[in-house]
């Protein structure tokens, strides 16, 4: 074990990350943080959720000059809703330093972000297209950037980001330090690393599966018309604190969440074709707890770290094992533990073993739910509400009443009784989901094929288009306070 102290980072940001509440560095961070102080260009990889953002966020931090009103680091990351929350952390990092990060991105007037630009944040964290944009308009300056970062290099390939990564390095000047972080290292990336970087040290967390070990993997077998009413059981049972559902394509995304809502859960939905001022409010409700349920393209699978997300649905598989990866990847992070929970319908179960063979690591079967199975499981969150309220409310108040019920009526009726009242009772309005096909092993097999389907995932960059602003019904609120324990 690592503690920062060991690593010699500076006294702010010391103050800074036990404010965090961080006591030791992760293994990522011991490898990179060093090597980065050091002067080193560096390419990391390692698991989901084991603090990449802070192995690159402190060495850059370190060297910002915070006298200086001039952008010194540049992050890219291939998410609006990434760049915020990179944005975020490196800002909570660098508090006691006075440097701070602005976050620029698609889909947010410019003019707003020019007059923040003027304001002198030494630190942007942008992505691709958004940075491209300013730096053509020259409402920015990165001329004076000593650090450039890239985040989720892979998926910002995948997203057909390339070449304007390389137009914006090539906007950096030489004598910079580039850090770049990948889950994988196709023959691009590798390109960059030789052509736009100088002499990298790579540093690879060695981990038997590329998957976090705290997370329980699971699937069920499940034909496609099914899907719903399983997903509909399980959070009957499992009543999950925060959820993702991830699907494959917006439409399904939107007749998902019209579904749950539908069915009486707080649900709903985010993918590219929402607008970003849906996306994030979206992303805040879920965040602060006022959506439980969150369905979600890949918009959502890379980066996003959001403390208590104990469930992940695959609804549909993914096309390939990486993203499978880094979508179950959202639960189980900074060491907490979760559950995976995919759905493979039967002319799938070869790609599956795919799956499993590629990450190196087995999920293991579950019978699908039936609707009684669901239906004990509410029963079980109301008595696990009654003993709550047993251990920790007075309930003086409630005797009298207790007494004469009893005297009337048998104790198992009484007691049925409050239950039934309790007890949130299913609602069989129907829901149909329109269906996909399925998955062919040979397609995913093709690297090729994964770059035409992120088009699928992702949509248009920068579209705007309609939103949808159902609220979600209330009723569960109950059943996942109980085991909320936010922190
Ligand atoms: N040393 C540490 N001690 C405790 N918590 C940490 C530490 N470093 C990071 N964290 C926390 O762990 C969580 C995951 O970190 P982060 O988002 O940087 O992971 P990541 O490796 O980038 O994951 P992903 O691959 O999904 O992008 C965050 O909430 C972060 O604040
Ligand atoms: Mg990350």
């Amino acid at each position: 074990m690592t503690t920062f102290n060991e690593i010699g980072i500076s006294s702010p940001i010391m103050k800074a990350l036990e404010k965090m509440g961080f006591e030791e560095a992760t293994p990522i961070q011991a490898e990179t943080i060093p090597l980065a102080m050091q002067g080193n260009d560096v390419i990391g990889q390692a698991q989901t959720g084991t603090g990449k953002t802070a192995a690159f966020g402190i060495p850059m931090i370190e060297k910002i000059d915070s006298k200086q009103r001039k952008i010194q680091g540049l992050v890219v990351a291939p998410t609006r809703e990434l760049a915020i929350q990179v944005a975020e952390e490196l800002n909570r990092l660098s508090k006691f330093k006075k440097v701070r990060a602005l976050a620029i991105y698609g889909g947010s007037p410019m003019d707003r972000q020019i007059r923040a630009l003027k304001d002198g944040p030494q630190i942007v964290v942008a992505t691709p297209g958004r940075l491209l944009d300013h730096m053509r308009r020259k409402t920015i300056r990165i001329n004076m950037v000593q650090t450039a970062i890239l985040d989720e290099a892979d998926e910002m390939l995948n997203m057909g980001f390339i070449d304007d990564i390389r137009d914006i390095l090539k906007g950096i000047p030489e004598e910079r330090q580039t850090l770049l972080f990948s889950a994988t290292m196709p023959k691009e990336i590798r390109d960059i690393a030789t052509n736009l970087m100088n002499d990298p040290k790579e540093v690879k967390v060695k981990a038997k599966e590329m998957t976090v070990e705290n997370i329980d993997q699971f699937f069920i077998e499940i034909p496609e018309k099914f899907k719903f009413d399983t997903l509909n059981n399980h959070l009957d049972i499992n009543a999950p604190e925060l959820a993702i559902v991830f699907s494959r394509t917006k439409k399904r995304v939107d007749e998902i969440t019209e579904g749950l809502q539908a069915r009486g859960y707080r649900a709903e939905g985010i993918h590219g074709d929402l607008t970003q001022g849906k996306r994030m409010s979206v992303l805040n409700k879920f965040k602060g707890g006022r959506v439980d349920v969150l369905v979600a393209t890949d918009v959502a699978a890379r980066g996003l770290d959001i403390s208590g997300v104990t469930h992940v649905y695959n609804f549909d598989i993914p096309q390939d094992p990486e993203s499978y990866v880094h979508r179950i990847g959202r639960t189980g992070r900074a060491g907490r533990t979760g559950e995976a929970i995919s759905f493979i319908t039967p002319r799938e179960m070869s790609h599956l073993q795919l799956i499993e063979k590629v990450t190196k690591s087995k999920m293991k079967r579950l019978t699908p739910p039936t609707n009684h199975d669901a239906q004990k499981g509410q029963q079980q969150v109301t008595v696990e509400n009654i003993l709550k309220t047993i251990e920790e409310k007075d309930l003086k108040t409630y005797h009298e009443a207790a007494n004469t019920l009893l005297q009337e009526h048998d104790s198992i009726s009484v007691v049925a009784a409050a239950l039934k009242l309790m007890t949130k009772e299913r609602r069989d309005t129907p829901v149909r989901i329109s269906s996909v096909a399925p998955i062919s092993v040979k397609k995913a097999q093709n690297s090729n094929d994964r770059r035409s389907n992120n088009k699928r995932f992702y949509g248009k960059r920068n579209q705007g288009g309609g939103g949808r602003n159902q609220g979600g019904r209330n009723n569960r609120k109950g059943n996942f306070q109980k085991r909320r324990n936010r922190d």
